[in-house]
C-alpha cells in the first residue's frame, strides 16, 4: 500500500497556489496612515507633496548671493554688509534673492556686516525643494509591510490615508480526543494543546489575525462541521493533527468531502503527512500534530501560502556558513530540516546537529537554526562547510560552546552568566568533549573520565589524546556517582555485585559514567553479559533516572542529583572529579574571567550543593598539566 504521496515542497506549493487562481485574502480597506504600522500596502503610493516643499537652509548661518563672495580667500577676506546678507536657522526658508548659505562658524561678525575667508558656491547648505522626495514620484509599492520610517515618509509626503490589505483571518482548528486546554492538568494519555499557541504566535508574527477554535474530538462529522464554519468565516484554515492515515485521522477525508485534496504527503521531514487542500477557493492545510512537524510545516509551507495570498514575497531567513562537527545523514526522499546549535570559535562558526525527533520542541527552543538538507542530498560529512538558516540574529561572540559531558552544575552556571553570556551545550560524553577540544570546536568541555589503571581522573586521558594541545584543566565539582534504584529499593540492591540478573539502564560508550560502571563491574568481577539492558544506552543522567522511575529498569548509574530529581533511592559508589577542560584561547579571554568570577560566588556554590551529592571545595582550582599548559 502506498501510504501517502511524496511531492516536493515546491511542486506542492505551486499546485496549491494554482488551484487558488487569483484568490487573495486581498480585500482592501482604507485606513489613516498613522495607524498603518505593520500593515501591507494594497496600492502603489505616489508622493502628494515634495520633501522639503520649499528651499530650506541646511545649516544655521547667513543667506548670501554666491556671486558676492567669489573673491574671498584666506589672504583676501571679503566683507558683506548687512543689506547683502540675512541670518537663517536650519530648516528656515531661503528668501528668493539668495542662493547660498554660509555656516555661522565660518564667518566673522563685524559691526557693518560679516567677513568671510572663502567663496560660497551656489546652493551650498541649501536643501532644495524635492531633495528628499519629489511630488508625484513613486514612494512605495504594493505588498510593502509598513515600517516606522515608511509611515514617517508617507506623512511627510502629504499622504493621510492609504489602502492596505485587510488583515487575513486564519482559523486554527485543534483536533484530537487526547488534546486538552493548557489550563487543565493532563492525565496519562492527555496532551495539552500547545500547537494552537505556536500557530497563533506565528500567524501574528506574519501579520495575520489568528482565531483558535475550541478543540474538536476525532469525529468525522464534528470535524466537518467546524471546518465548514471556519472556511465560511476566515481566509485560510489550518487543521491541526489527524494528518497521517491512522484509524482516527480524519483531516484528509473531511477536506476531500468539502472540497479538494491537492496533495497529501510532502517530501519534507519533519512534516511529511501534510495535507494541502482547497475548499471553496480557500486554502485549507492539514498540519501534522507533532510540535516540530507543525513548526516546520508552518514555517516552510503555510507561511509561503500566507505571504503569497497577502501579496507579499515570503521573507527568507538569514544564512550563515559554518563548519559541521558531526556527520548528518539524510534520506533522499525528503528535504530535511535538522535543528542545530551554532557557536563561534576563533572567528569561525561551528554547527552541531541536534536530535531529530518531530516531537522535540526543545530543539527549536534551544537550537539556533535549521540545517536544511535538500531532497537530492544524502547529507554532509563532519568538517564540511554548510549553510545554516538562523532563527534569529544573535551575537555568537557572547556564546560559550560547551561540548562534552553534562552536569547540572553547568546549568546553574549558565543561569549566573545569563543574559550577558550564553552557554550552548552539546552532550556527547567526556571523550566526545576531549575530541571537540582537540579539533578546536568548543570553548570548554565537562569531563569525568576515570582511568582504571591508576584510579585517577581525566589526566591520563588528556595525556593520551591531547598531547601537545594547549589546554587547561579546572575542577568544577566533585560529585557522588551511585546506583539509582526505585523508591524503597524493592530489589534490595546494595552494591554493584547485586546487578546480575537485574535490568540496567546504561550510559553511552565514551561517557564518564559508563567508564566508571565498567571499572566497578570489573573490580566486582561481574560480567556485563549477566546484566539485562547493559547494551541499552542513554545520553544523560536524567534519561537513565527516568528509565528507573518508569520501572523499565531496576537500576542505573548516575549522580545523586538526578536520583533526587526523579525521587529515586540512591546508593553511593564513588566520588569523581567533574572537571572543565578549557581551550587555551578561551582560558586567556575575558569571557573566562566572567565564568571564573561566578565560581567564586557563595550563592553559586550553595545552589549547586543544594542539588545534593556535590562537593565544591576545589571548584575553580586549576589542575596542573605540565605538558599542556607550559606557556600559561
Ligand atoms: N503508521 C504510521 N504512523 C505515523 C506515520 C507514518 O508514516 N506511519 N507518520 C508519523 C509522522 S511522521 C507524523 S508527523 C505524525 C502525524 O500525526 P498526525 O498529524 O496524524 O497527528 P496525531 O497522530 O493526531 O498526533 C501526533 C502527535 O501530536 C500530538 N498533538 C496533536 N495535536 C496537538 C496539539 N494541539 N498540541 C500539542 N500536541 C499535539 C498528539 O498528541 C500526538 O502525540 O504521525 C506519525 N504516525
Ligand atoms: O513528518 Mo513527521 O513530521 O516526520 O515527524
Amino acid at each position: 500500500m502506498i501510504y501517502l504521496s511524496n511531492t516536493s515542497i515546491d511542486m506542492a506549493l505551486k499546485n496549491l497556489k494554482d488551484s487558488l487562481d487569483n484568490y487573495r485574502f486581498g480585500a482592501k480597506e482604507t485606513i489613516a496612515v498613522d495607524t498603518a504600522l505593520g500593515r501591507v500596502l494594497a496600492e502603489n503610493v505616489f508622493a502628494n507633496r515634495s520633501v522639503p516643499h520649499y528651499h530650506s537652509s541646511a545649516m544655521d548661518g547667513y543667506q548670501v548671493r554666491a556671486e558676492d563672495t567669489v573673491d574671498a580667500n584666506v589672504d583676501n577676506p571679503v566683507s558683506l554688509s548687512w543689506s547683502k546678507v540675512k541670518y537663517v536657522d536650519t530648516g528656515d526658508p531661503i528668501l528668493p534673492e539668495y542662493d547660498s548659505v554660509i555656516k555661522i562658524e565660518d564667518i566673522h561678525k563685524k559691526e557693518e556686516g560679516i567677513e568671510i575667508l572663502s567663496a560660497a558656491t551656489k546652493w551650498q547648505h541649501i536643501r532644495p525643494i524635492g531633495e528628499d522626495v519629489t511630488a508625484h514620484d513613486l514612494l512605495l509599492t504594493i505588498g510593502r509591510k509598513l515600517k516606522p520610517m515608511d509611515i514617517a515618509a508617507l506623512i511627510a509626503s502629504g499622504i493621510r490615508h492609504i489602502d492596505v490589505f485587510k488583515i487575513p483571518k486564519v482559523a486554527i482548528l485543534p483536533t484530537g480526543d487526547e488534546i486538552v486546554p493548557y489550563d487543565k492538568e493532563p492525565q496519562v494519555g492527555e496532551i495539552v494543546d500547545s500547537n494552537s499557541h505556536l500557530f497563533y504566535g506565528m500567524v501574528k508574527e506574519w501579520g495575520g489575525e489568528p482565531e483558535v477554535y475550541p478543540i474538536t474530538p476525532d469525529n468525522f462529522d464534528k470535524i466537518k462541521e467546524v471546518v465548514s464554519k471556519a472556511v465560511a468565516n476566515s481566509d485560510m484554515v489550518l487543521i491541526n493533527a489527524g494528518s497521517s492515515a491512522g484509524s482516527e485521522d480524519f483531516t484528509s477525508q473531511v477536506v476531500e468531502n468539502l472540497g479538494e485534496v491537492i496533495h497529501h504527503g510532502i517530501a519534507v521531514r519533519p512534516g511529511k503527512p501534510t495535507i494541502l487542500g482547497n475548499i471553496g477557493g480557500k486554502p485549507v492545510i492539514g498540519v501534522p500534530g507533532y510540535p516540530v512537524s507543525g513548526y516546520v510545516v508552518m514555517d516552510v509551507i503555510v507561511k509561503d501560502v500566507f505571504y503569497h495570498l497577502n501579496g507579499q514575497v515570503t521573507p527568507s531567513r538569514k544564512k550563515i556558513e559554518a563548519k559541521l562537527t558531526k556527520p548528518v545523514v539524510s534520506d533522499l526522499k525528503y528535504q530535511e530540516y535538522v535543528r542545530v546549535k551554532v557557536g563561534k570559535i576563533n572567528g569561525q562558526f561551528i554547527v552541531s546537529p541536534m536530535s531529530r525527533g518531530s516531537a522535540l520542541m526543545s530543539t527549536v527552543v534551544q537550537g539556533d537554526g535549521f540545517l536544511v538538507i535538500p531532497q537530492s542530498s544524502e547529507g554532509y560529512k563532519a568538517g564540511e562547510t554548510v549553510q545554516v538558516e538562523v532563527f534569529e540574529e544573535k551575537n555568537y561572540d557572547n556564546t560559550l560552546v560547551s561540548i562534552g559531558s553534562h552536569d547540572m552544575a553547568l546549568d546553574i552556571l549558565a543561569t549566573y552568566l545569563a543574559p550577558q553570556l550564553g552557554i550552548s551545550s552539546a552532550h556527547v560524553g567526556s571523550l566526545g568533549g576531549i575530541m571537540a577540544l582537540k579539533k578546536g570546536e568548543a570553548h570548554f568541555a565537562g569531563i569525568h573520565l576515570l582511568d582504571p589503571q591508576s584510579g585517577t581522573y581525566n589526566i591520563p586521558y588528556i595525556k593520551k589524546y591531547l598531547k601537545g594541545t594547549k589546554i587547561v584543566l579546572m575542577n568544577l565539582v566533585k560529585r557522588t556517582q551511585g546506583l539509582m534504584v526505585q523508591k524503597g529499593n524493592p530489589k534490595n540492591i546494595k552494591a554493584i555485585g547485586d546487578l546480575p540478573g537485574l535490568s540496567l539502564a546504561n550510559r553511552q560508550k565514551g561517557a564518564g559514567t559508563r567508564v566508571l560502571l565498567d571499572y566497578l563491574l570489573e573490580q566486582a568481577g561481574v560480567s556485563p553479559a549477566s546484566i539485562q539492558g547493559y547494551n541499552k544506552e542513554y545520553f544523560t543522567h536524567l534519561a537513565v533516572a527516568a528509565e528507573v522511575k518508569s520501572k523499565r529498569a531496576d537500576a542505573g548509574v548516575g549522580i545523586y542529583a538526578a536520583a533526587k530529581a526523579m525521587d529515586l533511592d540512591f546508593i553511593p559508589l564513588y566520588e569523581e572529579n567533574y572537571d572543565l577542560l578549557l581551550s587555551e584561547e578561551f582560558y586567556l579571554s575575558p569571557k573566562f574571567k566572567e565564568l571564573q568570577n561566578v565560581l567564586t560566588k557563595t550563592d553559586f556554590k550553595t545552589e549547586v550543593e543544594a542539588l545534593g551529592g556535590y562537593n565544591l571545595e576545589e571548584c575553580g582550582n586549576i589542575i596542573s598539566l605540565e605538558e599542556n599548559n607550559s606557556k600559561i
